[in-house]
């Protein structure tokens, strides 16, 4: 593991001798691991293609990314997120976005999972409508996840992934029906430290999409999309002019290929507070390549925390009782799904992060109870379709749509809810009720320093205490431990008084990587990276200035510049 200092990014010294075995174009470099796979993945053609979207957007990126500070500096000076006056005219104007694609007209239940190989093919195989294959917050954004990850992608593309688990014996190939392919590149906000452009580390999701696109675009649109396509799920955006940046990267692209203009479809998630007020916004940028928007609810409620970081009156209670039913997460879906129907477009659900419990059938009947209740919820709100977590869940997941939408692929014109027009500001901010516990802190701590070892060894996500654990979840428990600090909240739901104070946390930490230890095991615990993961999670929580996002920081950590380790050099 290498420290690397800001994006990873370090002087290049032993660049040309690195990029010598990877056949690049002017001025890009390759610092990452060389494997012949991964060459055929980073072939001539396809990195001259991320170096073109690289130039051609980056200061209109680097652009956004500073409104988005400038939107902070506001947020912490007291100012709330609210309505654009500007563009009023878009919210009230009466305008729709280009018809759904046929195969994707039906997306009641998508899974959703990292890029990895078995899962790329469970998931495929699943019975989902949708498989949203995932760069973003189910994967540990190492070198090697991320490029095998575009070579399990190509070969599920093309039908002809297969995985051999050898320990079990079990070979793995594609039925003859599969769920749909969508991909998430990552956020705008995360470089990819191991390709540098003209000097500087690449935009992440520059990479992501660039690959995928120009690898896949062309088997995808006549093995999956019927002439459509290829699909994305777009994340974390906060604003809807980095939804036209992604417009016209999207219509770059389209032009590369010499294929037609709106071919691409993308849904965008809403998850962060900003962009809940954007959401007409987002869609009209994008209204030749939308499919629609999605609650990221857990994204979400950490925006809440993130956004409101400078506001002392707008404290979390425990992590565990802000669900979709608190006013403002009930608002933010009812507002979706209005504004998604109203331009013709899919309104979906989001992630119940409970997934089977296999040891325990009482305890697993009662987690596929609370999965059932939350699609009920989301179906008969009007959302279109939901994410499963797991394979086990699609069964419950897809009875509840079945029931309740009935033949119909989709609700875009029978449930119009109107009635949502009226919710307002106040109600998208209304403070979440409920209490504040010694437990929540403990239990937002343990996950916190576990989730962190496992994404430093390569896991995106992970099943912790019976709930699956993301970037997204494990970002709430590191912004509401920090916020709980920064403001000496009153744990006000033991009823002792107890404020929480660093003396409090410190001694929290010291029970609680005890706990770990014993529920891991002592020889899991010395080989993993809990040690490194809590000195990182505390460094987060207790920071005078919240950092951004806990993978900024973590990314330096996994970044890897070679030659050490590759056999080649
Ligand atoms: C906030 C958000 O952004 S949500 C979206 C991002 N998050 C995700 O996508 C999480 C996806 N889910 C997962 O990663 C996993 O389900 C976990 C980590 C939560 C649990 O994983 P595990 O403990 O390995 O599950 P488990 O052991 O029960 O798996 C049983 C089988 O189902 C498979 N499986 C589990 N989840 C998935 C999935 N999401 N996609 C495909 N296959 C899956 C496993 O590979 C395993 O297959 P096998 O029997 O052939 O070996
Ligand atoms: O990406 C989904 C979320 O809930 O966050
Ligand atoms: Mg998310």
């Amino acid at each position: 593991m290498v420290g690397l200092g800001t994006y990873g990014y370090a002087a290049p010294t032993m660049t040309k001798k690195i990029s010598a075995h990877y056949d690049v174009p002017e001025g890009v470099e390759i610092r990452g691991r060389y494997s012949e796979d991964f060459a055929k993945i980073l072939n001539r053609d396809a990195l001259q293609f991320v170096a073109d979207l690289q130039r051609e957007f980056r200061n209109r990126i680097k652009y956004a990314m500073e409104c988005r500070r400038e939107a902070k500096r506001r947020y912490n000076e007291g100012a709330l997120p609210g309505f654009d006056a500007a563009t009023r005219y878009i919210r009230e104007g009466e305008w729709t976005c280009a018809l759904v694609p046929p195969p994707v007209a039906d997306r009641r239940v998508e899974i959703t999972g990292p890029v990895e190989r078995k899962m790329i093919i469970n998931a495929l195989n699943s019975g989902a409508k949708v498989f949203m294959a995932d760069f973003e917050d189910a994967l540990s954004p190492s070198w090697e996840n991320l490029m095998s990850g575009q070579v399990n992608l190509k070969d599920a593309v093309n039908g002809t992934i297969s995985f051999h688990d050898k320990a079990r014996n079990r070979a793995y190939k594609l039925n003859e029906q599969t769920a749909k392919l969508f991909v998430r590149p990552r956020g705008w906000h995360l470089p990819e430290a191991h390709i540098l452009i003209d000097g500087e580390p690449a935009t992440g999701c520059l990479v992501d999409f660039g690959l995928y696109f120009y690898h896949n675009y062309a088997a995808f649109r006549s093995n999956q999309g019927e002439g459509f396509g290829p699909f994305f799920y777009l994340p974390k955006m906060e604003h809807s002019r980095e939804a036209k940046i992604w417009n016209c990267v999207f219509e770059k692209a389209e032009k590369m290929a010499g294929i037609e203009r709106g071919s691409i479809r993308a849904t965008v998630l809403i998850e962060t507070l900003p962009a809940v007020f954007q959401m007409d916004e987002i869609i009209y940028e994008l209204r030749d390549h939308s499919v629609g928007l999605n609650c990221g609810r857990w994204d979400y409620i950490f925006s809440y925390v993130k956004t409101f970081q400078g506001h002392p009156d707008r404290l979390l209670p425990d992590r565990v009782q802000v669900g979709m039913t608190q006013h403002f997460m009930k608002c933010y879906s009812d507002l979706l799904i209005r504004t998604c129907h109203r331009r013709g477009v899919h309104a979906m659900g989001g992630m119940a992060a409970q997934i089977p419990i296999r040891d325990d059938p009482a305890a697993n009947e009662a987690a596929l109870e609370l999965v059932r209740k939350d699609k009920l919820r989301e179906v008969r709100a009007g959302h279109d379709g939901t994410w499963a977590a797991h394979p086990g869940l699609i069964p419950t997941c897809m009875e509840a749509f079945n029931n309740n939408m009935g033949n119909a692929p989709n609700q875009i014109q029978t449930t119009k809810r109107e009635d949502a027009g009226n919710i307002t500001g106040e109600d998208l901010l209304q403070k979440p009720r409920g209490v504040r516990t010694l437990e929540g802190l403990r239990l937002n701590t343990r996950v916190g320093i576990q989730y962190l070892a496992a994404w430093f060894t390569g896991s995106g996500s992970v099943p912790l205490y019976n709930l699956m654990e993301d970037a997204a979840t494990a970002e709430i428990s590191r912004v509401q431990n920090w916020q709980w600090l920064k403001y000496e909240a009153e744990l006000d739901g033991d009823g002792l008084g107890v404020k929480v104070s660093r003396e409090l946390f410190g001694r929290v930490v010291d029970e609680e990587m005890a706990r770990i230890e014993r529920e891991v095991g002592k020889e899991k615990f010395r080989k993993g990276m809990y040690q490194e993961a809590c000195k990182m999670f505390i460094r987060q929580c207790t920071a005078s200035t919240l950092d951004d996002f806990l993978t900024l920081d973590a990314y330096n950590s996994i970044v890897m510049h070679h030659p050490k380790g590759s056999s080649r050099l």
